[in-house]
């Protein structure tokens, strides 16, 4: 037997102690496992607290009776395959039954052949439904994410926590450096919510001026301001249904923050000349390269604003921490590039991916895209010999520099590596021990953000969070790089 189906738990409910007695006989030949309830209160009691995968349901009990179970299941959504055990001069329920969902019914006195086939039956129509609803999330996966190519663990962890954020309607925070994919990712993130079919509006914030801000985000009425010759719809207005994505939000002006703050929390805009307030409802997603506690340490970001935004972090690591995917990259770069200007397919000499693979790429992939470009331009046969001058000499790094971390190519930690005693004297404050084990850890990782979150026990935002709290991003970077 199917160990899956061996681990079953089949509730039986029915108000005859006998009927109990003889279907839980059926069950455990079956190998099941099973649970009883004498009445509809207590098997619903049971459905709340258990994971059950197939019912076993009796019409008529006192209390409430299976056609009232069958309607409470359907209200909450629980998907179990039900069974209804009736009366003969029942028939017409048991119909019923069937319209609103029930898998199928037996009639009293239950013969026991079927009842094993048909339980079977449902258990297993029950598993594969599961495993088409898996293969299809895999695949609306795949789509959703298609744009966003690497095969990086980083990549990977980033892909997971994006599909679990994208359902649900949390503001999203993205945080990562110029040119990581920051906007693939928040439009991914739209694709495969619910409001998909909602618009997808895109604001860069560092480029909305104070005077233009309530106008251009909250929409104006003709005749409101000089050169208002029509009315106009804000941003937020068009975004209703669907998603608003605040690009580059840590370039806000400081008064605009407060009206963003305020549509955050009231999900209502005014339009500027008019009275009427105008419901909008939409999902937020932002973005930024900055470093948000030293913004709110100096005041030039709202705190209260940032723990909107931040209701979901969500971090892209920079291309080179993520390993193989420089290559993978550049090669889908060049291949698209042919393809788009109909040239013969070209490749790399593996020199040549050898000094992408060392290079620090400060632009992240936007700057790999326009360096594969170039040199596919400057090309002198099918293959891309040399990278002339196009890679600054401050982040390169030398042939005998330790490869980038990425998870694909781990580098072993050792226990005495990550478990040295923070030999930290009493009076040290709490803060000092943090950022000590941080530098351990970090260090002991060489760098790899993800295998130094998974040690500390933290997730990488908190981890990300952390190292930009105690300014350590930076000068671990520093002194990792001078390893010789
Ligand atoms: N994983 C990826 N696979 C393929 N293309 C990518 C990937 N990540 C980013 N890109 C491409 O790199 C470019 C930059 O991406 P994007 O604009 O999303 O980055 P960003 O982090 O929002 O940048 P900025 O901070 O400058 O706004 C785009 O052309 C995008 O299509």
């Amino acid at each position: 037997m199917n160990s899956k189906r061996a681990n079953a738990t089949v509730l039986i409910a029915d108000d005859s102690a006998v009927m109990r007695t003889l279907i839980s006989h059926v069950i455990k030949r079956l190998g099941y496992k099973h649970i009883t309830a004498d009445d509809g209160n207590a098997c619903i009691r049971l459905l709340q607290d258990n994971k059950v995968d197939l019912l076993l349901l009796d019409i008529n009990m006192p209390g409430k009776n299976g056609i009232d179970v069958l309607a409470y299941m359907k209200e909450n959504g629980l998907e179990i395959p039900v069974i209804m055990i009736t009366a003969s001069d029942d028939i017409s329920q048991a119909v019923q039954c069937i319209k609103m969902g029930a898998y199928e019914y037996l009639t009293k006195p239950v013969d026991n052949d079927r009842l094993e086939i048909t339980a079977k039956n449902a258990l297993s129509e029950q598993s594969l439904k599961k495993k088409v609803e898996l293969l299809e999330k895999e695949l609306l996966q795949k789509d959703i994410f298609k744009r966003i190519y690497g095969e990086s663990q980083a990549i990977k962890e980033c892909i997971g926590q994006a599909t679990q954020v994208m359902e649900t309607d949390v503001n999203v925070l993205i945080n990562g450096e110029s040119g990581t994919g920051k906007e693939l990712f928040a439009q991914a993130i739209h694709n495969g919510s619910k409001r998909k079919n909602g618009p997808f509006v895109t604001i860069n914030c560092a480029a909305i001026t104070n005077e233009l801000a309530d106008s251009l985000l909250f929409g104006h009425v003709k005749g409101s301001f000089t050169g208002a010759n029509s009315d106009h719809t804000g941003f937020f207005e068009q975004a209703d249904g669907g998603t608003i994505f605040l690009d580059e939000i840590g370039d806000l002006n400081i008064e605009i923050q407060a009206k963003v703050l305020r549509v955050l929390q009231e999900h209502i805009v005014r339009r500027v000349g008019e009275k009427k307030e105008r419901p909008v409802d939409f999902r937020l997603i932002s973005a930024t390269h900055k470093d948000f506690s030293n913004a709110i340490e100096t005041g030039s970001f709202r705190a209260d604003l940032y723990y909107r935004l931040e209701e979901y972090p969500l971090y892209i690591p920079p291309l080179r921490e993520r390993g193989d995917d420089i290559s993978l990259l550049a090669k889908h770069f060049l291949e698209s590039f042919c393809i788009a200007n109909n040239i013969e397919p070209l490749t790399f000499k593996p020199l040549v991916l050898d000094q992408l693979s060392r290079y620090d790429w400060p632009g992240n992939i936007r700057e790999l895209q326009n360096i594969v470009r170039r040199s596919a331009i400057n090309r002198t046969g099918n293959e891309i010999n040399a990278l002339p001058g196009f890679l600054s000499a401050d982040h390169k790094r030398p042939k005998d520099a330790l490869p980038e971390p990425e998870a694909s190519h781990p580098e072993p930690v050792t226990d005495t590596e990550i478990n040295h005693p923070i030999s930290a004297p009493v009076e040290t404050s709490l803060k000092d021990a943090e950022q000590q084990a941080i530098a351990r850890a970090y260090e002991a990782c060489r760098g790899n953000q993800t295998k130094t979150a998974r040690i500390l026990g933290i997730s990488r935002s908190s981890l990300y969070r952390k190292l930009k709290k105690y300014g350590m991003e930076k000068s671990i970077t520093l002194s990792l790089n001078k390893t010789p």
